[in-house]
Order: C-alpha cells, then sequence, then structure tokens
C-alpha cells in the first residue's frame, strides 16, 4: 500500500495543548566511524576548535527557537562516553541513546527514544557541525506549516555526467550529462511530521530495504517531499579537506563575533 501525504495531518495542527513535554526534537546521528575521514577518533568525536564536531552540532540545533529537546545518537558501545562528554560540556539535558551499524539503524533508535508529546523531528548529522540556526528554524517552520517531510538544499555547482562503472582504474565510459537545473544537494536536518517518519522507519526494516537520507526513506512510502533552502556553511565533514574548511569557517565566526 502506498501512503498519501494526505494520510498524515500536518504536524503543526496534531499539537494538542494538553500533553505537557517537548513538541520539536532534533535527533542526531552521531554513531559513524568515519572512513572516509580517515584513521582516528569516530568523526562525531573529532575536535574542531578545540570542541567535538558532536557538541558543535548539538549545540548549533539547540539554539534554534524551534528545538525543544535533542538526542543524540552515539556509537553502539560509546553511549556512556558521550554521556560524559555532553555533561562535561554543560549539555546535561541531551538525551543520548546507542546506535547500531547504519545511519538508518541509528536514526531509528534515535526515534524511539522520543517522549510521546514529540510531533516533529528533526533529523541532523553530528557531521554537519556548522549549520546555521536560521536553517534549522527554517525546515522545522516548514513542518509545522504543514509539509510532512523537508530537506534544506543547494543547487549543484559541477556539471554532472553519468557513467558507465569500471572495476579498478579503467576510464570510465560518459553515458549523459545531467540536467543540473534540476538537481539539488541535499543536507541536513532534514524536517518529518514523526509520524511519517516513523513510518517510513518501520516499514523499509520490515522490508530490509534503505536509503542514504531519511528524506529518501519518506519518498518510498509516496509521500511528498519539499525543498527549502540550504546553507554552504551547512556541508558535511566527510574528508580531510571538509575538516579544514570547517576550521576556517569557524575562525572567520569567532573573529566576526570578537568585534
Ligand atoms: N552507523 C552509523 C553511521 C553513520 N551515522 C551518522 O550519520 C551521519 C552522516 O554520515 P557520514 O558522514 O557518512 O558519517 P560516517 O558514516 O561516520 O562516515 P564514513 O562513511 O566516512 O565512515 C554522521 O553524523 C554519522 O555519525 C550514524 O549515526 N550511525
Ligand atoms: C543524510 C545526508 O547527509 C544528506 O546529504 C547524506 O545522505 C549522508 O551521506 P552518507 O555519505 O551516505 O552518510
Amino acid at each position: 500500500m502506498s501512503i498519501d501525504s494526505t494520510d498524515f495531518a500536518p504536524s503543526g495542527d496534531q499539537h494538542s495543548s494538553e500533553a505537557p513535554g517537548p513538541r520539536t526534537a532534533v535527533v542526531i546521528p552521531a554513531a559513524g566511524k568515519g572512513v572516509r575521514l580517515g584513521p582516528g577518533t569516530p568523526k562525531a568525536l573529532r575536535e574542531l576548535g578545540g570542541t567535538p564536531m558532536l557538541v558543535h552540532a548539538v549545540r548549533a540545533t539547540a539554539r534554534a527557537r524551534a528545538v525543544e529537546l535533542v538526542v543524540v545518537v552515539a556509537p553502539p558501545d560509546g553511549a556512556p562516553a558521550v554521556r560524559t562528554l555532553l555533561d562535561e560540556h554543560g549539555l546535561p539535558e541531551v538525551v543520548v541513546v546507542p546506535g547500531g551499524g547504519t545511519r538508518q539503524d541509528s536514526v531509528r533508535l534515535g526515534l524511539a527514544a522520543l517522549p510521546d508529546t514529540v510531533q516533529t523531528v528533526l533529523v541532523h548529522d553530528a557531521a554537519r557541525p556548522l549549520v546555521p540556526d536560521e536553517t534549522v528554524d527554517a525546515v522545522a517552520r516548514a513542518v509545522r506549516a504543514g509539509a510532512p517531510a523537508v530537506v534544506p538544499a543547494l543547487p549543484v555547482t559541477d556539471t554532472v555526467k553519468q557513467v558507465e562503472p569500471r572495476p579498478g582504474a579503467e576510464p570510465e565510459p560518459v553515458t549523459g550529462t545531467v540536467d543540473r537545473s534540476l538537481l539539488r544537494a541535499v543536507q541536513t536536518p532534514q524536517g518529518f511530521a514523526r509520524t511519517v517518519l516513523a513510518e517510513a522507519h518501520t516499514r523499509l526494516v520490515a522490508e530490509g530495504d534503505g536509503a542514504t537520507d531519511d528524506a529518501g526513506m519518506v519518498e518510498r512510502l509516496g509521500v511528498d517531499v519539499v525543498v527549502v533552502p540550504g546553507h554552504e556553511e551547512a556541508f558535511k565533514v566527510t574528508r580531510p579537506l571538509d575538516l579544514v574548511l570547517a576550521e576556517a569557517v569557524l575562525a572567520r565566526r569567532r573573529a566576526h563575533d570578537a568585534f
């Protein structure tokens, strides 16, 4: 059965005034190893300007007006250490749960830790530590206004070729050039009506299916996903050069704040 967006009431309309508790929460999957960043500490715990990337990501999302609860998904055996880290950085109110072997598993485990009052869920990579709070709020606002699924995204700036993959170093034949005006590079936080995201995770885990982002999972349900403007500084720290860029952006912000 395919689910239509209209099967889900806009989360803004679901906000009952009776039950006390948070309405909008952020789940931060932080259980990845960071293989592409190279050997060392798990990526979320690597430092940026002397502070772990995860702490930046928590502060960045918690600063947003819409956010009332933050749930961090720690490496499967790392929850106690993450708890200690967050306490040491003055973030005792953040909930910490152990994650899983894939990002999708980690998000599902984070969702399971949300209190019943939560109607709007944002999912934000710990690997995007510099997301501006305006981007977080823009996503939350769009969900509260009735969109069941919202992604921040930017236009693609490179020309994109389709290829026939070849093993090893053999040159790959180009089979076409994609119309990049139709493409968007998608960031996080991605925002959802809770019921939509929970249904997507339940359904896809039962079917043994997956996607590289949460919106991709929701798309499989036939639910509409909309795009709001992303931000250049919400980039994902994936490879070593991204860390250099992140340090530069942070230094620029700190210099700006000093004046
Ligand atoms: N089992 C996993 C894998 C990934 N993530 C999280 O998903 C986010 C985005 O993933 P990515 O940048 O790909 O991180 P890694 O999986 O750590 O990177 P890599 O693929 O290079 O190992 C990160 O915050 C990461 O910690 C997670 O919570 N649980
Ligand atoms: C969720 C995500 O950050 C959206 O761009 C992205 O899909 C994660 O990428 P990964 O490299 O597959 O972890």
